[in-house]
């Protein structure tokens, strides 16, 4: 069996080789028709396009992207080409969370305002955003949950219409897949349209994809004071992404919201057990992500331990310094870990 894994999917070299005979590894974007022909798996990042394009005439019968995003994957090219194909649900949701609590602790430190006293808006309530709701409950913020696919199944209770979201929020933040069309399409969710009905000139998060925002409603709205700040890890066309926003925006960072060692050894996991599923075998592997250098935190305040454990301010001033670095900003991605892999002392204040 050939199977052809992308060269930065990391922790995975060893558990692979005990499962196929043949194993190539390549940089995500150099993937062609040529090179996947003989191959029987792929196993991919979002970097690689599965279509028709890339899929049709080969041996490919299964692939498993190490992402929970699969807007990169022709779902319906894949149906009719009988070609399996598996994501990693919640891999890095808790990751993407640890992004977010970083975020609206330097968003506080910043407006001079409490984060008790403001409304967060989550639009796409799934893995990521229900570990958001949580965090952003745990920082004493009020909730609002936008979710249609989940209102439309489980009853309006729960949620509020992008409308409200966008009459009474403070932050607003976006956690939705990218859907091109249909009734649930994200595609330039926020446009002007969007932007002019904001009320309290909201902060803008947006960890989901690019596309889910229109750039120049974006830097219009940053332009006008409709919005008062924008948190921007995902952007249109990556890896050229729009300089006069990276240089507006309070945080831009390389798409790298999901890149915790944590998320990154569950998704290599979560690829392997969908690879041997698929081929109805069992194999044994332990992925575990290496220490961090000081896992004793000491710190004289929950939030500032926080942040010594993750402050996406040094992945904003890297990319602002070296856009043109972005996509090797991502692939050389120093360890990060969660919290469960710190201990915390806090001490009183001297
Ligand atoms: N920046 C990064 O590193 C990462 C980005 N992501 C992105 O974030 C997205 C969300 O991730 P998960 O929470 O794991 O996905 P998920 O599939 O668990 O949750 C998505 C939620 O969005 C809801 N939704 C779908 N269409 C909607 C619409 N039109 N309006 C409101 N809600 C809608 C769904 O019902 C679902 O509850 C992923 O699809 C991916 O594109 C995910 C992980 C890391
Ligand atoms: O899981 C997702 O979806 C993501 O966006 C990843 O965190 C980023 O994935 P890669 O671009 O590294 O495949």
């Amino acid at each position: 069996m050939r199977i052809i894994v992308d060269n930065k999917i990391p922790f995975i070299k060893e558990a692979i080789e005990k499962i196929a005979d043949e194993v190539m590894y390549v940089p995500g974007k150099d993937f062609t028709p040529a090179l996947v022909k003989e191959a029987d798996a792929l196993i991919i990042r979002t970097r690689t396009h599965c279509n028709r394009e890339l899929l049709e005439g080969s041996r490919v019968r299964f692939i498993a992207t190490a992402t929970i995003g699969f807007d990169h994957i022709d779902t319906e090219y894949c149906r009719q080409a009988g070609i399996v194909w598996k994501n990693a649900p919640g891999c890095n949701s808790a990751s993407v969370a640890q992004y977010l609590q970083s975020t609206l602790l330097l968003l506080e430190a910043s407006k001079g305002k409490n984060l008790s006293e403001m409304t967060i808006g989550i639009v796409g309530v799934g893995n990521v955003g229900s570990k958001v709701a949580g965090v952003a409950r745990e920082l004493g913020m009020r909730v609002l949950l936008n979710d249609l696919p989940r209102e439309d199944e489980e009853g309006s209770t729960d949620f509020s219409s992008l409308q409200i979201l966008a009459e009474e929020c403070d932050v607003l933040t976006f956690h939705v897949p990218l859907y091109k069309e249909g009734k649930y399409k994200t595609f330039h969710l926020a446009n002007d349209t969007f932007f002019h009905s904001l009320k309290r000139h909201p902060v803008i998060i947006n960890t989901s994809r690019g596309e889910v925002i229109e750039t120049n409603a974006l830097l219009k709205a940053l332009e006008t004071r409709q919005i008062s700040d924008a948190v921007i890890d995902v952007w249109e066309n990556e890896p050229d992404i729009n300089l006069t926003l990276l240089n507006k925006v309070f945080i831009g960072t390389p798409h790298i919201a999901g890149y915790s060692a944590d998320g990154k050894a569950n998704a290599t996991r979560m690829a392997l057990d969908s690879l041997c599923s698929h081929l109805s075998i069992q194999a044994e592997y332990l992925i575990t992500p290496p220490a961090p250098e000081n896992p004793v935190i000491t710190a004289t305040t929950p939030a500032e331990a926080c942040l010594q454990m993750y402050d996406p301010r040094r992945d904003s001033e890297t990319l602002k310094a070296h856009p043109e670095l972005f996509e090797q900003l991502r692939g050389d991605y120093p360890l990060r870990r969660e919290k469960a892999a710190f201990s915390v002392q806090l001490t009183a204040k001297g």
